[in-house]
C-alpha cells in the first residue's frame, strides 16, 4: 500500500512501500536442500568498516547464517573482523564494488561507501562511482541470483533540510554541484537505481536512511565529530567545534542502528525508512558533554567550517516505530562512555584513578 504525504514544500510524494507486479527471480534450489549447511548466505559490502563490522557480528551470532564480506579497505580494516577470520561460516574478499562480483547469495547488505566527509571528499569521482556503479553492480548481482538487497542510504539525502525533523516524505534541499554532492547526490541516485530495479525487474529492495551513528571501532582519525571529540579529549587536545557550533545532529548508537537494519531487511517494507536517534544536540552541546564526561581539563575552540554543512538534522522515526517496531534505546550520555572505553584501549590512554 502506498502512502501520500506532503514533503513540506507543497509537493506530494509516495513513500515506504511502492509495490510492483513483477515476480523476483527464484533463489538457488540449494537453499531448499535438506543437506545445505546454512539457510542464509549473506553478503555485506563495506563489512570491514565501522557499521558493517558490527552488523557482521550480529549476523554471525545466528548459526544459520553464512556471511561474506566484500571490502576494498579504503576506510575499513581487517582488524575490525579479526574474530571471524578463519571461521567456517565467514569469508572475507578484497573487492571493489565498482567491479562486478559473481557469487551466490540470498541477501545483500550494501554498505560499501566512505561515510566520513573528509574521506568521501578525498576522491569525489571515486565516491560517485562507488555509489552509482557499485550500487548498479550489487543490483545486477541481486537480479542474477534473486537476492534481497538493502541499501544504507543517508540523512544527507535531505541536504540542508528546510523541514524539521525530517520525515521520509521530504524530498530534501541538496546542492547538486557542491563538494558534498558526490556523497549526497550519489546516495540519491543509488536510491533511484534501487527503485528502478524493483519496479522494472521485481528485485526485493530495502532502503535505510541512516542518521549520524557513533560507537566503538570508528576510525580514530575518521574526521567525524564524535570520534574527533573523543580522541581530542583523550589526547588532551582542544575540542574543535566547527563554526557556528549551533548546527545540530542527532546521534544513534551503533547497536541500535544494527538492530534497525536487520529488522528492515527481515520485514516486508521497502522503505525508505529513517533509522536514527531523535535526541538532537548542537555541536557546542556535544563538545560540552564530551568535556564533562571524558576530560574536564580540555578547552573547546571554534574552528572554520566546511561548505554546505547542514544546519540542522533530526529524524522523524514514526515509520520505523510503526513498521519495524524499532526505536533506539541508548542515550548519548550512555553511548559516549562505551565508545570512550574502546578509544582508550586503542590509544593506550588509561583512566585517571
Ligand atoms: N556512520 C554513519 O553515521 C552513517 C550515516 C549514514 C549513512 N551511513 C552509511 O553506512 C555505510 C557504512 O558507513 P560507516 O560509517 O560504517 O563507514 P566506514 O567508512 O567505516 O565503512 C565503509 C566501508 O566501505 C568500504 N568501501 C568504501 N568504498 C568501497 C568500494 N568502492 N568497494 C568496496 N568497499 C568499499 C570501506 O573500506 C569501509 O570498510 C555507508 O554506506 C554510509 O554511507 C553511515
Ligand atoms: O571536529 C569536528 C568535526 C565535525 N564538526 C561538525 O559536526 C557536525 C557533524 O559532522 P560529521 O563530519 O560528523 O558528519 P555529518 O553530519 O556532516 O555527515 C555525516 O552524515 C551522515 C552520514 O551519511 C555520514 O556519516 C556523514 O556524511 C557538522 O556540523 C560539523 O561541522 C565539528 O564541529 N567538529
Amino acid at each position: 500500500m502506498a502512502t501520500d504525504s506532503s514533503n513540506g514544500n507543497g509537493h506530494h510524494q509516495t513513500t515506504t512501500s511502492i509495490t510492483t507486479t513483477k515476480t523476483p527471480p527464484s533463489p538457488s534450489p540449494l537453499r531448499f536442500s535438506k543437506f545445505f549447511q546454512s539457510n542464509m548466505r549473506i553478503l555485506v559490502t563495506g563489512g570491514a568498516g565501522f557499521i558493517g563490522s558490527h552488523l557482521v557480528d550480529r549476523l554471525m551470532e545466528n548459526e544459520k547464517n553464512e556471511v561474506i564480506v566484500a571490502d576494498n579497505y579504503f576506510t575499513g580494516s581487517k582488524d575490525n573482523l579479526k574474530k571471524w577470520i578463519g571461521h567456517p561460516r565467514f569469508e572475507l574478499i578484497r573487492h571493489d564494488v565498482t567491479e562486478p562480483l559473481l557469487i551466490e547469495v540470498d541477501q545483500i547488505y550494501h554498505l560499501a561507501c566512505p561515510a566520513s566527509p573528509i574521506f568521501y571528499k578525498y576522491n569525489p569521482v571515486k565516491t560517485i562511482k562507488t555509489n552509482v556503479i557499485g550500487t548498479l553492480n550489487m543490483l545486477g548481482l541481486a537480479k542474477r541470483v534473486g537476492a534481497r538487497i538493502l541499501l544504507t542510504s543517508t540523512s544527507e539525502v535531505y541536504g540542508d533540510p528546510l523541514v524539521h525533523p525530517q520525515p521520509e516524505s521530504y524530498w530534501g534541499n541538496v546542492n547538486p554541484i557542491g563538494v558534498r554532492s558526490c556523497y549526497d547526490e550519489g546516495k540519491r541516485v543509488a536510491e533511484t537505481l534501487m527503485f528502478d530495479y524493483h519496479r522494472q525487474h521485481g528485485i526485493e529492495i530495502r532502503i535505510a536512511r541512516i542518521f549520524n551513528t557513533y560507537g566503538p571501532r570508528m576510525n580514530i582519525d575518521d574526521g567525524r565529530v564524535v570520534s574527533n571529540f573523543i580522541a581530542q579529549a583523550l589526547r588532551g587536545e582542544s575540542l574543535t567545534v566547527q563554526s557556528p557550533g549551533t548546527q545540530t545532529r542527532s546521534f544513534c548508537y551503533v547497536s541500535d542502528l544494527v538492530d534497525g537494519l536487520i529488522r528492515l531487511m527481515e520485514g516486508p517494507n521497502t522503505g525508505p525508512i529513517n533509522l536514527g536517534n531523535p535526541g538532537e544536540f548542537t555541536m557546542i552541546e556535544l563538545a560540552q558533554t564530551v568535556k564533562e564526561l571524558i576530560n574536564p581539563d580540555v578547552e573547546i575552540k571554534m574552528v572554520e567550517n566546511t561548505p554546505d554543512d547542514p544546519r540542522q538534522r533530526k529524524p522523524d522515526i514514526t515509520k520505523a516505530k510503526e513498521l519495524l517496531g524499532w526505536e533506539p534505546k541508548v542515550k548519548l550520555r550512555d553511548g559516549l562512555p562505551l565508545m570512550e572505553e574502546n578509544f582508550r584501549l586503542r590509544l593506550g590512554v588509561d583512566k585517571k584513578k
